[in-house]
Formats: C-alpha cells, structure tokens, sequence
C-alpha cells in the first residue's frame, strides 16, 4: 500500500453533531441571530473540526513549496522562469510578501524546494525535497511521472506533519512557481469540464495576446491528455499539475487526516486543495478559502467544493499571502466565540421563539 493511502485511510469526516451546539451558543450571545455573518459560520465550522466547544485562538504555521515548470518556457508567463529560484532566496531572507504578512500574525514560513531547476547547496534553512527538476512541458508530455506526483504528494505530507508536530493548528499551503496558474487552470478546466476561457486568467499579469496564447496552451494540452480518466485524480495531477501542486495536495490531506483545518490562498493553493478533494472527498470539511483572487479558474473550482473566499481584495499575489491575511478573520470569529457576552450574562432582552 503507498503512503498516500495510508494518510487517506485516516482522514474522518468531523461529526456535524457539534454543529447545532455551536449555533446555540451563537444564538445566546448579544446580537441578533446571524449578524455576524461568516464569521459566526467560521467559528461553528471549527467547533465541528475540533469536535468541542472549547476553541483555542490558533497557532499557524505555513509552507510555501516552490517548483518549476516545463510551460514557462513555453511563453505561458510574463516572467522568466529564473524569477522561481530567486524568489526563495527572497523568502529565506525574510523580505517577500508572503514573510511580512505572515509576520503580522505570528505565523512561521517554511519554504521548501519539491522542484525548482536550481541547486539550493547555500540555503540551510531551505526544507530540501526536490523531487525534479521542474515538470515537463503539458503540451507534450505529463507534466510528472505518477511516481513524481506522489513523491511530490508526501514530501507535502511531510512538511505538514513536522508543523503540526511543531505546535502549529492551522495550516496554510503557499507556493511559488513561474508558470503554475496554467497547470491550475488546465486542472480546473479537466476536472470541471469546463472550456479553459472560462478558467484561465492573466496569472502574473500577461496581454491580451499572451492569455490568447495560454487558453491555446491548455487547450492543446487537453487535447493531448483526453483520454485521462477523471476518476485516477493523481494520474490527472500528474498529467497537468505541478510539484507544488501535488505538494499542496499532500500537506492538505495529511493536516485533514490529524484533524487540522486547511486555509487554502489562491487559484493554485485552491487547485491544490481541489484535487486533494477529488483524491479523498472526506477531507473537504478541514478546508478554508482565505481569499478570492482575481484569477478567475479559482472562483470556478471554490464553487465545485461550496468554498466562500474570507477576503476579497483583488490579489493575485499568490505564495499564500490572502490566506495568511484571513488568519485576522478566523481569530476574530474564535474570540467572538470564546469572549462576547451572552444575553443573560449581559442582562439583555433576547429573541422569544
Ligand atoms: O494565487 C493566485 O491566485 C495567483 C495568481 C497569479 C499569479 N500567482 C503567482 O504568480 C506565479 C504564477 O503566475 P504565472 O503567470 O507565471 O503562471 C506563481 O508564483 C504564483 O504564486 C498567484
Ligand atoms: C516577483 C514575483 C513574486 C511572486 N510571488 C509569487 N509569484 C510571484 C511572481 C513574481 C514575478
């Protein structure tokens, strides 16, 4: 049996039980029924991951697993694909986006390398699971072997497994990787069988003419792949995603299976997250959406799992940074929880049913 059914053998679905107890309690506390909004629906959602009442504010802990693709070389990005590389340097220095928004809420970053084409001998801190060097180009060939998809998979699992072990209850999946809004896009246009116009977006800010040239990409590519089965989601992820995908996949499932809730980023977080649905539909319940980027596939794949975005900020930043911003949102809905006053306690007149 391969790790990866292991991890899916463990993932249970919470029991909804504490559901109604949960809405009790935010019934009781003085304010009309409801009008907090999502944030009471986060608070509720926790009290049936945590099977309890008793919510603690969350320890959160991100990875930001980089790779390379074959598809930036193939004019699918604005940027080059050197940028990748570079960019986790810019991490382990503290200095990208992604390290000053998790800074603001305590959160620690792991970057790890599950692909990029570069030799990291000069980055200790640098979680080291290259699994290849890039994927191929999808237009031609699958994008990663089946082996690779699932190396990629567990070394995911890995990193989620040490943070949670670290003390960390709330994880988010980043990811860096010149390129991959285009595996994310042909992932959601696959499974959603939808026409790619209608998933693909300008990722780091490309043309007209350059998103022309992407939609072509991946409709070449779908061409190529048709005979996939939908139902073998990891030969699909390993047909058209990316390492950091099959890497976000993992470390979803492995943190769905210790009962740990999952704050899926943008399109290429959710993509990760929605394949780790089609691999295991039970872990859907420990998931999140942080934020809606502007890059339209997510929206479409949100929708295939029930997924209300927290924030709506028109980013398209990626590396995690709209789900380390939602942090703010779930800690508000926990001390909403844990700290207002109910109707009795305050002496206020409440509701008669
Ligand atoms: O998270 C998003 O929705 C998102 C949208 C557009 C771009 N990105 C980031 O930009 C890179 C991919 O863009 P591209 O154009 O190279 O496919 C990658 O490093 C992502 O982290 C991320
Ligand atoms: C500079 C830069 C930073 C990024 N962070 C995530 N994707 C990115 C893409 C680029 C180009």
């Amino acid at each position: 049996m391969h790790r990866l059914e292991e991890i899916l053998r463990q993932i249970k679905e919470p029991a909804t039980e504490m559901a109604e107890k949960a809405q009790v309690h935010l019934d009781n506390l003085t304010k009309p029924r409801g009008a907090l909004g999502r944030l009471e629906q986060v608070a509720a959602r926790l009290c049936i991951i945590k099977g309890s009442l008793e919510l603690k504010q969350p320890t959160c802990g991100a990875a930001i697993f980089a790779a390379d693709h074959g598809s930036a070389l193939d004019g699918v990005s604005l940027y080059p694909r050197e940028v990748t590389a570079q960019m986790v340097y810019n991490f382990l220095s503290g200095g990208a986006a992604m390290n000053v928004l998790c800074r603001q809420v305590d959160s620690v970053v792991k970057v790890v390398d599950v692909g990029v084409d570069h030799d990291f001998e000069d980055a200790p801190d640098l979680i080291h699971a290259k699994v290849a060097r890039g994927t191929k180009s999808f237009l031609r060939e699958p994008a990663m072997t089946r082996e690779e998809a699932l190396d990629a998979m567990m070394a995911g699992a890995k990193v989620a497994r040490e943070l949670i072990d670290s003390g960390c209850d709330l994880l988010i999946p980043g990811e860096m990787g010149i390129g991959n809004t285009t595996s994310s896009s042909a992932l959601a246009a696959f499974f959603l069988q939808k026409n790619p116009a209608e998933v693909t977006g300008r990722g780091t800010g490309l043309d007209d003419e350059g998103l022309a040239r992407k939609v072509d990409y991946i409709k070449g590519a779908l061409e190529l792949h048709k005979d996939l089965n939908p139902c073998d989601s990891v030969g699909v992820l390993a047909a058209l995603g990316g390492l950091e995908i099959a890497a976000i996949a993992g470390y979803a499932l492995k943190a769905a299976s210790l009962g740990v809730p999952v704050i899926l980023d943008g399109i290429i977080s959710t993509a990760g997250g929605f394949v780790a649905c089609r691999i295991c539909p039970e872990a859907l319940p420990y998931f999140f959406s942080g934020h809606a980027s502007v890059e339209k596939g997510q929206a479409a794949m949100l929708k295939g799992m029930a997924l209300e975005p927290l924030l709506d900020l028109d980013m398209r930043l990626g590396e995690g940074t709209g789900a380390a911003l939602s942090v703010a949102v779930v800690r508000a809905a926990v001390a909403i929880f844990n700290e207002m006053a109910t109707f009795e306690s305050a002496g206020v007149i409440g509701h008669e049913d």
